[in-house]
């Protein structure tokens, strides 16, 4: 397995405010594989992806990326690690607002010692018109684009969502999940997807149930339909 989630306790607060926010987490994707996680607000999600990015720490358990365990790692190795090895799209694109749409990707690729083309990259992204604008001439999907190529362009093993479509109307949505599926196709990199929105199983290979900190369900998803023919 590429990704092991392996026992993942996490707490928040203190004494009686002591919330057990994930329990016993145990999960696994394999390599090129869409993975999405759902669950209703508060049940965890966010904070599990985080602790797989290395953003967040658990509170026991381990998380192991293709062999190496990040808790092994020393926060310098983490922090090189988190740079090489993880992409992040987030639901707020946080572009930097006096680049153009060009100068934000290259921000992604300087992290790589082997990014990925950043023109035929522009291209794959359907930014090439746009590459001279600023984040504040583009639509919403459009930045949204540029923070994917972001994220991309440094050729992560895994790249990490979390509500990518959150802020993004119903077409623009389906576009961005369907740009995230030819990412996947064309780099094969590893996806893990938070939603709420429960249609985006369907384009997953593997889907994981969260509820009150627990795996509630999981499975392989046999009948995947592209994301251009998801409905909701
Ligand atoms: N930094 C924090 N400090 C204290 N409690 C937190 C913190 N972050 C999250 N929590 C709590 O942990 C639980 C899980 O939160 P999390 O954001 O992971 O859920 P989620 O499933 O992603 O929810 P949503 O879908 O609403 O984003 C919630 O009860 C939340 O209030």
């Amino acid at each position: 397995m590429f990704l092991e989630i392996e026992k993942i306790n996490k707490y928040y607060g203190e004494g009686e405010n002591r919330n057990h926010v994930l329990k016993d987490v145990t999960t696994g994707v394999e390599k090129g594989k869409i993975c999405v996680l759902l669950g209703p607000s508060g049940s965890g999600k966010s904070t599990l992806l985080n602790i797989i990015g290395g953003i967040d720490e658990a509170d026991g358990g381990n998380i192991i990326i293709d062999g190496a365990k990040l808790e092994d790692m020393k926060e310098k190795q983490l922090s090189l690690y988190r740079r090489k090895h993880l992409g992040y799209v987030f639901q707020m694109y946080n572009l930097i607002p006096n680049l153009t749409v060009k100068e934000n990707i290259e921000v992604g690729a300087y992290l790589s010692d082997s990014p990925l083309d950043l023109n035929e990259l522009l291209n794959t992204l359907g930014l090439w018109e746009h590459k001279d604008k600023l984040p504040n001439q583009l639509s919403g999907g459009q930045q949204q684009r540029t923070a994917i190529g972001r994220a991309i362009v440094k050729n992560p093993d895994i790249l990490i969502c979390d509500e990518p479509t959150g802020a993004l109307d119903y077409n623009t949505s389906k576009e961005i999940l369907q740009l995230i599926e030819k990412v996947n196709k064309q780099y094969g990199n590893t996806i893990i997807i938070v939603t709420h929105n429960d249609a985006i199983k369907n384009m997953a290979d593997k889907v994981v149930h969260l509820h009150d900190g627990r795996i509630r369900k999981e499975y392989d998803n046999e009948n995947k339909i592209p994301a251009e023919q998801l409905e909701w």
